[in-house]
């Protein structure tokens, strides 16, 4: 069974509201059989009268039988709140899914039109709409729905701006996969909780609602409902008292048992369904930002026209090594990133950076924090955050330019030509799936893999990053492996669609020093073995010497020097690489760089 409905079940006042609401709902779903008789035939010589045989309930003033009204005025009222409720969440759900999502102009605007709504008194307007659409029930039942919308809005869309920067939806959207898979997959689940519990305590101040507006005489006449019963009671309170009781009661019994078993859902999937918040470690979040002013373009050195208008200079500068053409696998040329500011200005974060990589090389991006290689890494894989976009300058990738792409474009990309590891690999699992889901989503997204397939391959996989025991990992949840496995995992991920350009941001920083070397190591095989370019990012000289071919050295958002790994480290020119050296190093002599004769035994 599943383990939602069995704590459910477990809990005795759950399970008490469920078979309650179970029983009104079955039994109105039956009226026509349960009834005795007919709910509107009137026989005045019965008016009033007290329970006869076949009529358990007695009559009331129009010697009308109340068991039948009871079940009959159970379905109008109670479908009329799951009419409200409908409209209600088909309004507030998906629009609350979107703008926490994406936020932006459509966030403002549905702020706007829900605090508006909000605003209304919910009576008056539905008094005003009875006036205008008449006495139909299901018409003000809709009206109530928009109504109750935003209370769904606002739920939803504030779940889902609290999960959307968690690093395994960014992880999904660096994966390639497209927003509405991952707001099905990733952003969902988390509010789906919300959304129940919501729904349940909604359900009974429709009811409520729908009860007082029939109480009211605003419903029409002929339809039974609990509420017009109510009001039939009221006015002969005098005559029969106990004419009250049986709608009172059949109300009081479903909003009672509808706030119970809301508690009691709340209380049965909260105790797992929800992954517990993480916190960014990095200020830098990598959420999709389209990148303004800039032109899409195909044409390999075409670019991004320079925010000042001109199209940046494309200079014929130099490769790493000194050679000047641009036939490598990832060629960076003048790469400026900016940001726009609140006060209308913008600021220049990356100036104008060069940077190749080739296939079957590793080099390694290297700085101190704030120099800008993340910028640069997010710049090549489209993911730079809101507000910041590519300025200036041509980035292309097997011959191709990608600098001013837009997000779907780029999104065609990730996964199967530039992948990503990133450097929390706990934060960049979602902990609310199983390993193997994870690994499996984007093959079969991307390459269109059966489900079979989909798992054969991530075993594999699983096995081609030395995990021993892969079908118990494809079947374990993030916390219950290790940091060093997931990392392993996330790379097994990265590797999956066949990419050939590999972005590392860090992806040892996370890890205790023996893992790092095995994950470098993993790293440096993987990528002979596959002929992968790989751009490491890092700020760790030890890792550069352990793993990479050539560097780039970054400081203050620029190119400072590059060469051999050998070279830089052993004899650099730049006097900020001689400082960066001497701060990391602290004197002690330099490690030797990668020898590849070891590292394939
Ligand atoms: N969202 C942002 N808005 C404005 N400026 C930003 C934003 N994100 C980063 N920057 C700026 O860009 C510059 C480069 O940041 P980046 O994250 O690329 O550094 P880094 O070299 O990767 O550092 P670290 O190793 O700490 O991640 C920094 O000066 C930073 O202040």
């Amino acid at each position: 069974m599943n383990p939602v409905a069995r704590r459910l079940l477990r809990n005795p006042l759950g399970l008490v509201a469920a078979a309650v609401l179970a029983a009104v709902v079955l039994a109105v779903l039956l009226a026509p059989l349960l009834s005795p008789q007919d709910p509107n035939v009137s026989n005045l010589r019965d008016s009033f009268a007290g329970p006869a045989g076949g009529h358990p309930l007695g009559f009331d003033s129009a010697g009308r039988d109340v068991l039948s009204r009871l079940l009959h005025g159970g379905r109008n009222t109670l479908g009329g709140a799951v009419l409200a409720l409908a409209v209600a969440l088909v309004i507030g759900v998906p629009s609350g899914l979107v703008a926490g999502y994406r936020g932006g102009r459509f966030d403002v605007a549905a702020g706007w039109v829900v605090n508006l709504v909000m605003s209304l008194p919910a009576m008056v307007v539905l008094l005003a709409s009875r006036a205008i659409l008449g006495p139909t029930v299901w018409a003000l039942m809709i009206v109530l729905g928009v109504l109750i919308a935003p209370s769904f809005f606002r739920l939803v869309r504030g779940t889902v701006a609290g999960v959307r920067n968690e690093l395994y939806v960014d992880a999904a959207r660096v994966s390639g996969l497209r927003d509405t898979r991952i707001i099905a997959r990733h952003v969902l689940i988390v509010v789906r909780a919300p959304i129940i519990i919501q729904t349940a305590l909604v359900a009974g101040l429709a009811i409520g609602l729908q009860a007082g507006l029939e109480f009211l005489g605003i419903g029409s006449g002929s339809t039974p409902t609990w509420g017009a019963m109510l009001n039939e009671a009221f006015t002969n309170i005098e005559r029969a008292p106990t004419m009250i009781l049986w709608p009172g009661l059949a109300l009081g019994l479903t909003s009672a048992s509808l706030v119970l078993l809301a508690s009691a859902l709340r209380d049965a999937l909260e105790d797992r369904t929800t992954p517990p918040p993480r916190r960014r470690p990095r200020t830098t979040t990598p959420t999709p930002s389209p990148t303004p002013g800039a032109t899409p373009s195909t044409t390999p050195g075409a670019g991004v026209a320079d925010a000042e208008g001109d199209q940046a200079d494309v200079p014929s500068v130099s490769s790493p090594d000194g050679s000047d053409d641009r036939a490598g696998l990832l060629s960076v040329r003048g790469l400026k990133v900016s940001y726009a500011m609140a006060d209308g200005t913008s600021k220049q974060v990356v100036h104008g950076v060069d940077l190749d990589v080739r296939e079957g090389e590793i080099v390694g991006l290297v700085g101190e924090s704030g120099s800008g290689k993340t910028q640069t890494a997010f710049s090549i894989l489209g993911i730079l955050p809101e507000g910041g976009h590519v300025s200036g300058g041509s980035v292309t990738v097997d011959g191709r330019e990608i600098a001013g792409l837009t997000e779907r474009e780029h999104r065609a990309l990730r996964g199967n030509v530039i992948a990503y590891v990133p450097q929390e690999p706990m934060s960049n699992l979602d902990p609310s799936f199983t390993i193997g889901a994870q690994l499996m989503e984007p093959m079969r997204y991307k390459l269109g893999l059966s489900r079979a397939e989909a798992r054969r391959r991530a075993v594999d996989l699983l096995r081609q990053v030395e995990i021993t025991d892969p079908e118990r990992v494809m079947a374990s949840h993030p916390h219950q492996i290790s940091g060093g496995m997931a990392q392993r995992v996330l790379i097994a991920g990265a590797i999956s669609c066949d990419p050939k350009l590999l972005i590392a941001d860090e992806p040892t920083t996370a890890l205790d020093v023996m893992v790092q070397a095995e994950v470098l190591a993993l790293l440096r095989r993987l990528q002979k073995e596959r002929d992968l370019g790989v751009l490491l990012v890092t700020h760790n000289l030890g890792v550069v010497a352990d793993a990479c071919d050539r560097v780039a050295v970054m400081r203050e958002g620029r190119i400072v020097e590059t060469g051999t790994a050998e070279k830089i480290l052993q004899s650099p020119g730049d006097p900020y690489t001689r400082t960066l050296l001497d701060a990391v190093l602290d004197q002690a002599p330099t490690r030797r760089p990668w020898q590849p004769a070891k590292e394939t035994t």
